[in-house]
């Protein structure tokens, strides 16, 4: 009976689809040695209680306690890792001034790899602490340093996708901060992708190297058909920003006369493992595009209000079939939560559909049919992060990565406003998704290893 690494009895919310949350109450998760669920079994089976009487006094059995509720973790698809260290800081400017300014400065700091330890380390164990379990990271231009990010996400258990920033053009990046130049740059990028998949081989959540074009404005031609290039020779995941701010989507459109997502395109670099942040400004034709290559968009709805000047249109792309997962984009969104961004995204949409401006009549404030649940914000951030990372995660069901984080709704100092012991559970499902804290995180789990415990 014993042969499975791990067994937990309890309750678990996981996304049936988009609009709807499964629950699984009072089931038993059979975990298997690769961390993979190989077993859930509902209270009502006829083999629970004896599966029950057999597992319930090993040491691998985990009884949840009264007022805990199993998560899938998140799965954040958005991440500049070298910008944690200015986490909240200058988000009152335009994006261009925020990223000579502030960004561009501090992300060369990372040619100094102590301190990128220093920083790496803490985001990395800050983030499994809000119940990230996986994360889609940008680094920065240097190669030893991305590396390092890679090997703290290996050794920190948390699922690390990760790339080396390449950034070649020498009128919009700053000497200080920019690839010596092409060759180089698509070089470090080969370099780096080899040294990933070599490090991957002992790593069993898994670490995965990913192309990472900036933005087209940082990118010459040549580098951009270059990574398109190495992305299809390795089969690597690609990353970038896309049509994120009026500035940004406007610079594109005059440099290759056409929108981001059809450049990207004519570069190779989308794909069904390619993940496009931001992409407030596709029309219905890139998101058509998006859709049949089947690239997926992170919404970042934080980062949006501060630097997009728009609202993603979550809803409409979502209906034209692009697979979307939700991110942080530190720093620009301002928290390593992905339960900050879940309530943003809902209470974005919920201005898009209704409009802003008091002073226009309603019927013309808004685009209507906007708003998503946070139902649909729960799935970008579980199952459809796992969809646009074409990997089983993000679900709590058979064959799925036991990625999890373990709620307790009853912890001291951070109770839960839960006053009814018989309060329904689809009720409790919204409490947690509006107020949870760290504080509440007890265990997070990826591949059915315990990398994070708060006692
Ligand atoms: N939000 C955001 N947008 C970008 N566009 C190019 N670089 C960045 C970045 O670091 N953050």
């Amino acid at each position: 009976m014993n042969n499975h690494s791990e067994i937990f009895l309890g309750t678990a919310f996981s996304s049936r689809s988009p609009k709807e949350i499964a629950i699984c109450k009072d089931y038993l998760f059979f975990i298997n040695a690769e961390g993979v669920i190989e077993r859930m079994v509902a209270p009502d089976h006829a083999e629970y209680q004896q599966l029950l009487r057999t597992c319930e006094n090993a040491e691998n059995f985990h009884r949840l306690a009264d007022g805990q509720y199993i998560l899938p973790g998140f799965i954040d698809l958005h991440v500049h890792a070298p910008q944690w260290a200015q986490s909240g800081t200058a988000l009152d400017l335009p994006l261009y001034d925020w990223l000579h300014e502030y960004t561009f400065p501090l992300e060369a700091k990372y040619a100094d790899l102590s301190f990128a330890k220093n920083v790496y380390e803490d985001l990395v164990g800050t983030l499994l602490a809000n119940g990230t379990t996986t994360a889609l990271y940008f680094a920065t231009i240097h190669k030893e340093a991305s590396m390092l990010l890679a090997e703290i996400c290996a050794e920190r258990g948390q699922r690390g996708l990760v790339g080396k920033v390449v950034a070649d053009d020498t009128e919009q990046n700053p000497p200080y901060y920019r690839d010596a130049d092409s060759k180089t740059a698509l070089e470090d990028t080969e370099a780096f992708i080899l040294a990933v998949k070599k490090l991957a081989k002992k790593v069993k959540q898994g670490v995965y190297p990913v192309v990472t074009p900036r933005f087209i404005p940082s990118c010459t031609d040549e580098v951009l058909k270059g990574l398109g290039e190495l992305a299809a020779k390795h089969n690597t995941h690609i990353q970038s920003h896309c049509s994120e701010s009026d500035w940004a989507h406007q610079h594109v459109l005059e440099r290759c006369d056409k929108h981001d997502a059809f450049a990207l395109h004519d570069f190779g670099l989308l794909s069904d493992k390619a993940i496009m942040a931001h992409c407030n400004f596709l029309d219905n034709e890139d998101a058509a595009l998006f859709a049949e290559t089947g690239t997926a968009i992170s919404h970042c709805p934080l980062s949006n209000a501060y630097f997009a000047n728009s609202v993603l249109p979550a809803a409409r792309f979502k209906a034209l079939g692009v697979d979307i997962g939700l991110g942080t984009d530190i720093s620009a969104g301002g928290t390593a939560s992905l339960y900050d961004n879940a309530k943003q995204a809902v209470a974005s949409s919920r201005m898009l559909e209704d409009g802003v401006d008091p002073a226009l009549p309603a019927e013309r404030r808004g685009v209507p049919g906007s708003r998503i649940t946070m139902n649909e914000a729960f799935y970008f951030a579980t199952a459809g992060g796992g969809e646009s990372l074409s990997l089983p995660i993000g679900r709590i069901e058979k064959n799925y990565a036991w990625d999890v984080q373990i709620v307790d709704t009853k912890v001291k100092n951070a109770k839960l406003p839960i006053f009814d012991s018989n309060e329904d559970l689809y009720d409790i499902f919204q409490k947690i998704m509006y107020n949870v804290r760290p504080e509440n995180i007890r265990q997070v789990w990826v591949q059915g290893e315990k990398v994070h415990e708060r006692n």
